[in-house]
């Protein structure tokens, strides 16, 4: 067994451990990566660009849908296995790319995940590696659910791959990915249901947008049930039975498929960081704002895993260069929490940045609250748009706007100017004042601060 020794070792090769490997790297320090799975990291290879090549068939279809009888005779037909060809385009090659990268930087690899001996010592490869730094970025994996035949349910990553669209599907859990999924599949014709523990869908978002949202969903065909607990998968024949308690009463349904898409939770159980005294809660590593561990000065923690701010790719990166830089430099940029717009891709998209309404209320004095239903607009008439909704909060001293939630089809463009005016401080007045193209969504965006409910 021999030991190796590097100036830094980074754990995950995403997006936030890439950066921190090759800002290390090109600063002339000794570096390896190691990842467990293909290299690339979730975003890239099972995340949001496999996700969104998908998801644009489903948008096709839905648009067609929405103007079938208006001009379109008939909604296009998907050929599945070609969209998964096209989708197989983009991630093919990533594993290889990221690794022929790193390598040509002069960044050893490791296929493997590393355990903590001690402090400053791994195993990995049935290697002995030491390291003066460490950097964490093992990003999130799916919630593991606790009950009988929970083996049998599928992630995120079985979705992204599917060969066929299945012809029911149960979704236990209504976020990010399951709002996404199930839309996705639901306006491909799959029948689908969506459990879900809590009392709505999409609990970080603002709760009169998402109810348009569940709406348009229903309409697509899924079947919401809220307040419903699962208790148990048994495998059928063609199908598995999903047993659940909802109002004190136990029933069962049937489906091809169960997703869990219950969250996911920070990826450090196969690195047995007790041994290095790094301290973790359900947040993930426990950082201090340089990103480093606040129980082992030698450890950096960036991306999902780190416990700061939302598991987000933007702000990987921007962590994983944070990590990589004061690893560098000394202990000298801090990561400030930035603004951070967010989207949900069904269609509509809902989408929010800045505070939501009751943290308005809580931090100001006087908020100011515009919000509306617009599907009269002329923007969702011309699509025959189920929804278009808006809840825009200000606060009422400075008129500054603080916070944007938007429910429409370009709900993920346009969340990005609220973005910049948020940043820039700018009042309602002074972004009324801005020429933006007509007819646009973008465009609306200024009448939205005229109407007070
Ligand atoms: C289906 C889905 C859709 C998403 N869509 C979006 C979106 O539209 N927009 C958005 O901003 N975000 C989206 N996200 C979130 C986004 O993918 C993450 O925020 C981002 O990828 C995190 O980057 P990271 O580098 O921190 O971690 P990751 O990209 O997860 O990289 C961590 C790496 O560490 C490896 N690893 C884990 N454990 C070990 C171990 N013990 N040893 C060695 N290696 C290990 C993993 O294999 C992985 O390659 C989505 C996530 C999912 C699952
Ligand atoms: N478009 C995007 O930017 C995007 C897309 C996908 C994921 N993500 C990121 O990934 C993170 C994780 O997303 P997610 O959707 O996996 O998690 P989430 O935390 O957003 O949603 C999980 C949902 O599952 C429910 N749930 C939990 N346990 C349950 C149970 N036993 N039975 C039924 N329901 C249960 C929760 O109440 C919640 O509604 C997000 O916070 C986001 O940062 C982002």
């Amino acid at each position: 067994m021999g030991t190796k020794h590097y100036d830094v070792f980074v754990i995950g090769s995403g997006i936030a451990g890439q950066t921190a490997a090759k800002t290390c790297k090109q600063a002339g320090l000794t570096v390896a990566i190691s990842d467990k799975r293909e290299f690339g990291g979730t975003c890239a290879t099972r995340g949001c660009d496999p996700k969104k090549v998908l998801i644009q068939f489903a948008d096709l279809m839905q648009n067609a849908k929405q103007l079938e009888g208006l001009g379109i005779k008939q909604p296009p037909k998907i050929k599945w296995k070609a969209v998964q060809k096209f989708k197989k385009s983009f991630t093919k090659s990533i594993p290889l790319d990221t690794e022929k990268n790193l390598n040509d930087l002069g960044i050893d690899l490791y296929h493997q995940s590393p355990q903590f001996i001690s402090k400053n010592e791994i195993l990995v490869e049935g290697k002995t590696v030491t390291a003066d730094k460490f950097i964490i970025a093992t990003g999130y994996i799916p919630r593991t659910l606790e009950f009988e035949g929970a083996e049998l349910l599928k992630t995120s990553d079985a979705i992204l791959k599917l060969k066929k669209i299945p012809k029911s599907a149960i979704f236990i859990g209504s976020g990010y990915v399951g709002m996404e999924f199930c839309y996705m599949l639901s306006t491909m014709g799959c029948k689908v249901t969506m459990v879900e523990v809590s009392d709505k869908a999409l609990n970080q978002f603002d709760s009169f947008l998402v109810k348009k949202l569940t709406k348009v969903l229903e309409k697509n065909g899924v079947n919401f049930m809220f307040n419903t607990k699962p208790i148990e998968i048994e495998k059928l024949k063609k199908n598995l039975k999903l047993t659940y308690e909802k109002d004190g009463k136990t029933k069962s349904i049937k489906a091809r498929k169960i997703f869990n898409t219950a969250g996911r939770v920070p990826a450090i159980e196969k690195l047995d960081i007790e041994n290095a005294n790094i301290k973790a809660d359900e947040t993930g590593v426990l950082v201090n704002d340089f990103m480093q561990s606040t129980s082992n000065e030698n450890v950096y923690a960036c991306g999902d895993v780190s416990s700061k701010s939302l598991p987000l790719t933007p702000l990987s990166g921007i962590q994983g260069y944070i990590a990589g830089h004061n690893i560098v430099n000394g202990n000298k940029k801090e990561f400030e929490n930035p603004l951070v717009p967010s989207v949900v891709f069904t269609q509509p998209q809902l989408a929010s940045v800045g505070y939501s309404e009751e943290e308005a209320k809580s931090r100001y004095k006087n908020v100011q609250v515009y919000k509306g239903d617009t599907s009269d607009w002329y923007n969702a008439k011309k699509e025959n748009a189920e929804a278009y909704a808006y809840k825009i909060i200000v606060n009422e001293r400075t008129d500054k706007i603080v916070g944007a939630h938007l429910l429409s089809s370009q709900a993920n463009e346009t969340i990005n100017i609220f973005a910049m005016a948020i940043n820039e401080g700018l009042t309602t007045n002074e972004f009324k004042k801005q020429i933006f193209t007509y007819p646009s969504y973008t465009n609306d965006l200024k009448s939205m601060l005229k109407d007070e409910d």
